[in-house]
């Protein structure tokens, strides 16, 4: 087994960066952007599309490490596609994957660590390596191929930990009636949700301990219906009815980042600004779309519409709230790097969960502003900041896109803030400090 390796891919922004430096900025900032795609669709749809019958064309793609590492995969596989900016042609493999012994490297890709097992475990023959860097492999897996065991998967971990690598065999997926846990990640049930349709016989699956981030679910069944895959649900996704069936090759257009549209709306938020994200609309299924809300109660003027999401800062942050960010974790960090500038403190909870994302978020995210001189409180589930004055530090994202991005935010209003290896960003946005030049900001790097 190879060591673990950086998730840094061809798509990722400047290897030779080590440091960045975003000056504070000296007038609101004001602006209409349109963010990059979305990495939950990208990904969902590019494995969906390699498992279907047929060549699929899915515009508006995401170029980024994870977007990278799973079409890298796919090809690897086996799968022929064709890559034409933010356009792919795929030829689906109905999940008959023509190269039967690989390797797979996935970088740092949550999404494809959890979607791609049960994709070729569906397979009848055939025996995979899935591996991905030092973090990913220190990530939870285990849930996942618990349910995928109990549905007749073969997969061994290849090291002492539950966790990447993984070694699977095609052996096909018998179907059955499995339960699996959603208080850790949704996307352990995503990943049975993509690969459940290929199975030999009819799927059920029962969600227990809760389920974190359940909008997630609603991108997994929205795509594998549109891919032609027959699947029922209870209201709270708690209960999943699959009927095998194969998937069927679509011609879409992928729906843009709303996680990425956040950090530019928080800019505006901070810097009593205004911003559009002109591609991201309010009635997304990705939970991002309605960070928007948290930025009302915090004092923005807001325009939520079916297309575009518009934010002007206030004069003054408001504060004083605590906000549950379990249905969008994603943002537990912007409100971290907003906090210190309202007018009181602010609580996130119910987010232990993303102490297993990229980075234990809830220390990273504490430390940080600690380190600049603010007030926190961290909780097991959570944290509580109070406003301060801050004074500038070297910050270390940890290799955590959204610490680096937070980071960025709160450097446009604290002089002498250093971000410690800011390509980390090209996990989901490689252009992300780019976009901020764009803006007005300025931003150097050593
Ligand atoms: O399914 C997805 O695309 C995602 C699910 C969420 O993960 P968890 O459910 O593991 O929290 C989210 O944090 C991640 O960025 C993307
Ligand atoms: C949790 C995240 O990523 P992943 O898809 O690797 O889980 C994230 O992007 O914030």
């Amino acid at each position: 087994m190879k060591e673990s390796r950086s998730s840094r891919s061809p798509w990722a922004f400047s290897a030779e960066i080590h440091e960045a430096f975003v000056s504070p900025v000296k007038a609101p900032v004001h602006g209409a952007i349109n963010v990059p795609g979305s990495k939950s669709y990208t990904n969902r749809a590019l494995i969906i599309a390699a498992l279907a019958e047929g060549t699929s064309t899915l515009r508006g793609i995401l170029r980024s490490d994870d977007s990278y590492w799973c079409l890298d995969a796919l090809k690897r596989l086996g799968t022929k596609i064709s890559i034409n900016d933010e356009e792919v042609a795929i030829k689906g493999t109905g999940g008959r994957w023509p190269v039967k012994e690989a390797e797979c490297f996935i970088g740092s890709a949550g999404t494809i660590a959890r979607f791609l097992p049960g994709a070729l475990a569906i397979s009848q023959g055939g025996s995979w390596v899935v591996d991905g860097s030092q973090q990913l492999r220190d990530r939870p897996l285990s849930p996942l191929v618990d349910a995928l065991h109990d549905l007749g998967a073969e997969i061994d971990y290849l090291s002492e930990q539950q966790g990447l690598p993984l070694q699977i065999k095609g052996t096909g997926l018998r179907g059955g009636e499995i339960e699996v846990p959603g208080n850790v990640s949704s996307q352990f049930l995503s990943g049975l949700l993509i690969a459940s349709p290929l199975a030999e016989g009819t799927v059920k699956i029962r969600v227990v301990n809760g389920l974190v981030q359940p909008s997630y679910i609603g991108i997994t069944v929205q795509l594998m219906r549109q891919f032609g895959a027959q699947i029922e649900h209870n209201e709270d996704y708690s209960e999943f009815h699959i009927e095998p069936g194969a998937y069927r090759a679509q011609d879409m257009t992928l729906e843009a980042d709303a996680s990425t549209a956040c950090y530019f709306l928080a800019l505006a938020a901070l810097t009593q600004g205004e911003m559009v994200v002109k591609n991201v609309g309010y009635h997304s299924f990705q939970p991002d779309a309605q960070f928007i809300d948290v930025l009302e109660l915090m004092g923005c003027a807001v325009e939520k519409t079916e297309s575009f999401l518009k934010v002007i800062g206030p004069e003054k942050l408001k504060g004083g709230f605590t906000v549950d960010m379990k249905p969008m974790s994603d943002q537990a960090l912007t409100i971290g790097a907003l906090a210190p500038f309202a007018n009181a403190p602010i609580t996130v909870s119910n987010v232990a969960h993303i102490r297993k994302h990229e980075s234990d978020r809830i220390t990273v995210i504490c430390q940080a502003l600690q380190k600049l001189g603010i007030q926190v409180e961290e909780r097991e589930d959570g944290f509580t900041i109070y406003p301060g004055e801050m004074q500038g530090a070297q910050l270390d994202p940890h290799d955590d896109h959204r610490n680096a991005m937070v980071f960025g935010l709160i450097s446009t209003k604290v002089d002498g803030i250093s971000i410690l290896d800011p390509g980390c960003v090209s996990k989901t946005c490689p252009t992300f400090f780019d976009e901020l030049k764009q803006l007005g900001v300025d931003v150097s790097f050593k």
